[in-house]
């Protein structure tokens, strides 16, 4: 099928490649022209495993094409996917700017039929104002599908190939056969393609992501409550997970989630209830409990160096909001920064994708070392905040050398603590 995907971020760009790894022609359209130019010459924008191979693949087979130009994304695709963003407004809604805008772009330029997708994350009731917005300016025929997205970076790939599961949105049969036509080839296994109407494909998104970071966010009370009991959070987490009622995915508990979906879409499901009336109070307290989850290690430092963390050289492991991306938005390593910064504290940090986007930020207020180890040399302190496989199993013999303290913060509980406080470090982690 001819497909346009318009926006080209971490789902246009994995949408896109996608659909055209399954033979679909596909044009991805951005108003990035650095970005589009960056492609065209088969340059990948973002650190995604293996999205590389199959981008460069596509490209060569002649199935992947690039354009800023929104006219030959609507004189290409039969299918138009929006992949556009939607950022917390200043209310914590979600801004519908981009989305809406470009519907009324594809409004004054449509000229047969088409589907439009959406596939941003949006609240429910979108796909009307999407309808109603490009409906202003044409009396062409087209349908509005809600496709929400369920990937996670760092695995997007993957799960967007082998999906656990697609929604469709829509009230138009032809739309829905088009779409399952184009979805066959990712369900083989078996997993199902679940046709609904769109407003409950949009809060079937929205619900899904809340749950999940509700769930940490449960986790992270209750590693809290074994601080203060002497519980061990890891074993509990063990002890619940093999119920699987519960499951033991997303049982992990840390220092917050972050990321460019969870804050926001768990603020924008809160501000969309209250806006009809609707006190969603779990979601208030998983917002609230999130924030102060962030720091939760800073009031631990500053016991272990009798409040005075004033000018302390202080080591980074990691700084993505989670492995496998170079992602930092709402990254809780970045408030740990901040907060140390305020002390004056010596910064050196260490992430093996993240770092030019932490230095776009931050700049020369911290110093950015070249390898894990390099980032240890006179610290006082070394803190976790990203679990990369490559902290998992350090040489804790030349951790230990290159440091001048011997404390180890842990906000992702890598290590066991039998065995590191053998190494002779003083280990301080998450609910144990
Ligand atoms: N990042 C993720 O892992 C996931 C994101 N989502 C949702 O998907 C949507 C997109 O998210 P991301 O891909 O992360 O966004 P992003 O912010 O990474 O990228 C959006 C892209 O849209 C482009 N753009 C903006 N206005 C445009 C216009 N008028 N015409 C063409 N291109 C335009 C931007 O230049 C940018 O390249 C959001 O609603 C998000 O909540 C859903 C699932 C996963
Ligand atoms: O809508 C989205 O954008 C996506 O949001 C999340 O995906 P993502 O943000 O890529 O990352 P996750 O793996 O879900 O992790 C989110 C945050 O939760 C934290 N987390 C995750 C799992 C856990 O057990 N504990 C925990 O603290 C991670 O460290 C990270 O900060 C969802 O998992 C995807 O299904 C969804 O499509």
């Amino acid at each position: 099928m001819n497909i346009t995907v318009v926006g080209t971020g971490y789902v246009g760009l994995v949408t896109g490649t996608c659909l055209a790894e399954t033979g679909n022609d596909v044009i991805c359209i951005d108003i990035d022209a650095d970005k589009i130019a960056r492609m065209k010459k088969g340059e990948v924008p973002i650190y995604e495993p293996h999205l590389d191979i199959i981008f460069e693949r596509n490209i060569n087979a002649g199935r992947l094409n690039f354009s800023t130009s929104l006219q030959d994304g609507l004189d290409h695709g039969e299918i138009i996917f929006l992949a556009l963003p939607t950022p917390e407004d200043e209310d914590g809604s979600a801004d519908l700017k981009y989305v809406l805008g470009v519907a009324q772009d594809i409004g004054k330029r449509i000229t047969e039929y088409k589907i439009i997708v959406d596939k941003s994350t949006v609240p429910v009731g979108t796909s009307e104002k999407v309808e109603a917005a490009i409906s202003q300016h044409t009396s062409v025929e087209f349908d509005v599908v809600s496709n929400p997205e369920f990937l996670r970076e760092g695995f997007a790939v993957d799960d967007f190939l082998k999906p656990e599961r697609i929604v469709i949105g829509s009230s138009s049969e032809r739309a829905i056969e088009k779409m399952k036509k184009l979805y066959n080839p990712y369900v083989r296994s078996g997993n199902p393609i679940i046709i609904m109407d769109e407003k409950s494909a949009e809060l079937t998104k929205y619900a899904s992501n809340a749950f999940l970071a509700t769930k940490i966010t449960f986790m992270n009370e209750i590693a809290n409550y074994c601080e203060k009991v002497g519980a061990d959070v890891d074993k509990v987490r063990i002890g619940m997970g093999t119920d699987s009622r519960i499951g033991k995915r997303f049982l992990f508990p840390g220092i917050g989630y972050g990321g460019s979906c969870f804050p926001k879409d768990v603020k924008a499901l809160h501000k969309s209830g209250a806006d009809l009336d609707y006190d969603f109070k779990i979601l208030n307290a998983v917002i609230d409990v999130n924030s102060k989850q962030k720091l939760a290690l800073i009031p631990k430092i500053k016991r272990y160096f009798n409040n005075d963390l004033h000018g302390k050289s202080i080591a980074i492991w990691g700084l993505a909001f989670k492995p496998e991306t170079d992602d930092i938005r709402e990254a809780p390593s970045l408030e740990i920064i901040n907060t140390l910064l305020k002390y004056n504290c010596n910064i050196s940090v260490y992430d093996p994708e993240a770092m030019p986007n932490v230095k776009q930020k931050l700049g020369d207020k911290i110093s950015y070392a070249e390898s894990m180890y390099d980032a240890l040399k006179n610290a006082e302190t070394l803190i976790i905040c990203t679990e990369w496989s490559v902290f998992r199993t350090p040489d804790f013999k030349k951790v230990k050398d290159l440091m001048k303290g011997q404390s180890i913060f842990d906000g992702r509980n890598l290590y066991d603590i039998k065995d590191i406080e053998k190494e002779g470090f003083d280990y301080i982690s998450i609910g144990r």
